[in-house]
C-alpha cells in the first residue's frame, strides 16, 4: 500500500480484518488507521465489501479474525453498542429517523433527556440542544419541532449526521450519505460534512460517487472483492488510477487514452 500521510495517532486502527460468511470471503485482510480530522472514502464495486466492514466497525457483524483498536486500546466491538458506547457513530442509508417524532426528539431517541424525580421528557432542554447543534452544523430546518416526514431527503440526511455528530466522539461511519438525494441537496449534504472537519472527528464514507469521493475525502481506501487493492491520498491520485483500482483493468496509456 502506498500514500498513508495523514499524521497524528490512530483514533481507529483496523489490523488484518477477515470476514467470512460460510464459504464466502467478504473481507480478506483488511488494515486501515484513522486519524483526527481525516475524511476516509471506502470504495469498490458491488459486493466489494465495503458494507460488511462498515458493519464490523459498528459491531453489526464480529470479524472472523484481526484486531480493532481505539485510541491504541483493542476492543472487542462485540454488539452495536459496544461500538457505540466507543464513541462511534453510524449514519445508515436508511437513516434510522422516527417519522412521525420531530427533530429533536429523534435527535436523543433512545437517550432522552428527562428531568426531575419523575424522570419527565426535558423537552426544552433536548429542543435547546437541538437548535444550537443544527445552527452549528448549518443545517436548514424550519424548526427542531418539525416531524421528520415533513422534511426534505436532504434536510432528513442532515439530520441524521447531525444526531451522529452529537453522539459521536471518536468516528462516524457514512454508509453513501448522498445516495438518494438531487444535485442540490447533494452539495448542501456534502457541505454540512465539510464542516464537520472542524470538529476534528474523522470520518469513514462509503460513497459510489468518484467526484463526492474526491470533493470529500483525504484518503481513499479500494476495496475489490473483499480484498484491500490499496490507500490513496486524495491529492496525489486521479480518477483514472481509482477506477483501474476498482476494476483491475490496467489504466491506459496516456496515448491511447488520447486516441
Ligand atoms: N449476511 C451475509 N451472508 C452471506 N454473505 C454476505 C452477507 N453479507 C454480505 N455478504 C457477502 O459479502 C460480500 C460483500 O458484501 P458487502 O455488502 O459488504 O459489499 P458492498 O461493497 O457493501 O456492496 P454494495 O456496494 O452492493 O452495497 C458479498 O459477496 C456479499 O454477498
Amino acid at each position: 500500500m502506498t500514500g498513508t500521510t495523514a499524521q497524528g495517532p490512530a483514533v481507529l486502527s483496523l489490523q488484518g480484518i477477515q470476514k467470512h460468511f460460510g464459504g464466502v470471503v467478504a473481507i480478506e485482510n483488511f488494515s486501515l488507521d484513522i486519524r483526527a480530522g481525516e475524511v476516509v472514502a471506502l470504495v469498490g464495486d458491488n459486493g466489494a465489501g465495503k458494507s460488511t466492514l462498515v458493519k464490523i466497525i459498528a459491531g453489526v457483524e464480529r470479524p472472523s479474525a484481526g484486531r480493532i483498536a481505539v485510541d491504541g486500546v483493542e476492543v472487542a466491538m462485540s454488539d452495536p453498542s459496544t461500538s457505540q458506547a466507543l464513541g462511534i457513530q453510524v449514519v445508515y442509508q436508511d437513516l434510522a429517523l422516527a417519522d412521525r417524532q420531530p427533530v429533536y426528539m429523534n435527535m436523543f431517541l433512545g437517550r432522552e433527556l428527562t428531568r426531575g424525580p419523575l424522570r419527565r421528557l426535558d423537552r426544552r432542554r433536548m429542543m435547546a440542544e437541538t437548535e444550537a447543534l443544527v445552527k452549528e452544523l448549518d443545517v436548514r430546518i424550519p424548526s427542531a419541532r418539525a416531524a421528520i416526514r415533513e422534511l426534505s431527503g436532504g434536510q432528513r440526511q442532515g439530520v441524521a449526521i447531525a444526531r451522529a455528530t452529537h453522539w459521536a466522539s471518536k468516528l462516524v461511519l457514512m454508509d453513501e450519505p448522498t445516495a438518494a438525494l438531487g444535485v442540490a441537496e447533494t452539495a448542501k449534504v456534502e457541505q454540512i460534512i465539510q464542516g464537520l472537519k472542524a470538529r476534528n472527528l474523522p470520518i469513514l464514507i462509503i460513497s459510489h460517487s468518484l467526484d463526492q469521493v474526491f470533493r470529500l475525502a483525504d484518503r481513499i481506501c479500494v476495496l475489490r472483492r473483499g480484498r484491500q487493492i490499496g490507500v490513496r491520498d486524495t491529492g496525489s491520485t486521479d480518477k483514472n488510477e481509482i477506477v483501474s483500482m476498482i476494476t483491475g483493468l490496467s489504466e491506459q496509456a496516456p496515448a491511447a487514452r488520447a486516441s
